[in-house]
């Protein structure tokens, strides 16, 4: 695992920015993997900036969700189809065919974690990886003690998530409590995951997920299996790293062709 500080979310936001732009130069129809919430958003931006000034062409690229809610009404602003669609397809001039996400109104809602499956394996596996991470620890929507092996499927949030996400709806008592997540194992498919984690809220769950011991209780440790994981961070998610000096050296002695 490599861990990067960063002195602030724009400058991660730059550095994943490029290093997907790099990636589509080498794979043009790259499937990128994206995440919601607040954290991803310099990512976004940044690369909607890179693709406007002409340094890098999105035109082929394909892009796919994480998570979903279960149970909000098709075209709800804050399903993650709706912020995926408005935060990343739209801004990077994307059709719609483009994209690949869950169904959560679906009635059926075991076949729909499946077909979500097929449709990954179908279109080749995730190239990259964008994540967030919950407070509580959380990729996509796998709660402490999701299995280390899990595939997409149905999970409950915690009070702890709920409370989190509460601020993108009008009350509380509406976030689900039900999603759809791609499972552990399935987000360790892809070929190259990147975390982003960005303000002291984020400190402790980025120890416990670099420095901890591999533990379902902490779901983000998993990336600790995967042979290309990196972690950006800036100075405030960093900020109860013990190996903090030792990952500033290691990057700042990085070869530049070695990319991220
Ligand atoms: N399912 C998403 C995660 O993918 C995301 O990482 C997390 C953190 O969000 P934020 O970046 O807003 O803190 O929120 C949600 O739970």
């Amino acid at each position: 695992m490599e861990v990067v500080i960063v002195p602030d979310a724009t400058a991660g936001g730059g550095l994943i920015a490029g290093a997907i732009a790099d990636l589509l130069r080498r794979k043009p129809d790259a499937l990128l993997g994206v995440a919601t919430g607040s954290t991803p958003l310099p990512v976004y931006r940044a690369l909607a900036g890179l693709a406007g000034e002409g340094r890098t062409d999105v035109s082929r690229a394909r892009i796919c969700q994480l998570d979903e809610y279960v149970g909000l009404p098709a075209g709800h602003p804050e399903s993650y189809r709706s912020v995926v669609l408005r935060e990343v397809v739209e801004p990077l001039g994307l059709a719609e065919e483009s994209f690949m996400g869950p169904d959560g109104t679906a009635e059926d809602i075991v076949e729909a974690c499946a077909a979500y499956e097929r449709t990954l394996a179908e279109a080749g596996g995730v190239d990259l990886q964008l994540l967030g991470i919950g407070t509580d620890g959380h990729i996509g929507f796998n709660e402490p003690c999701s299995s280390l092996a899990s595939r997409t499927r149905i999970k409950t949030l915690t009070e702890q998530t709920r409370k989190d996400n509460a601020r993108f709806f009008d009350r509380p008592e509406d976030v689900p409590h039900h999603v759809i997540t791609q499972g552990i194992g399935t987000i360790l498919e892809a070929r190259h995951l990147v975390l982003l984690a960005t303000g002291e809220a984020k400190a402790e769950a980025v120890a416990l997920a670099v420095e901890g011991p591999l533990a379902a209780v902490v779901p983000a440790s998993a990336l600790q299996m995967h042979p290309h994981a990196t972690v950006v961070v800036d100075e405030a998610a960093a900020s109860k790293l013990k190996l903090a000096d030792y990952f500033r050296a290691t990057y700042a002695a990085k070869p530049a062709w070695q990319g991220l």
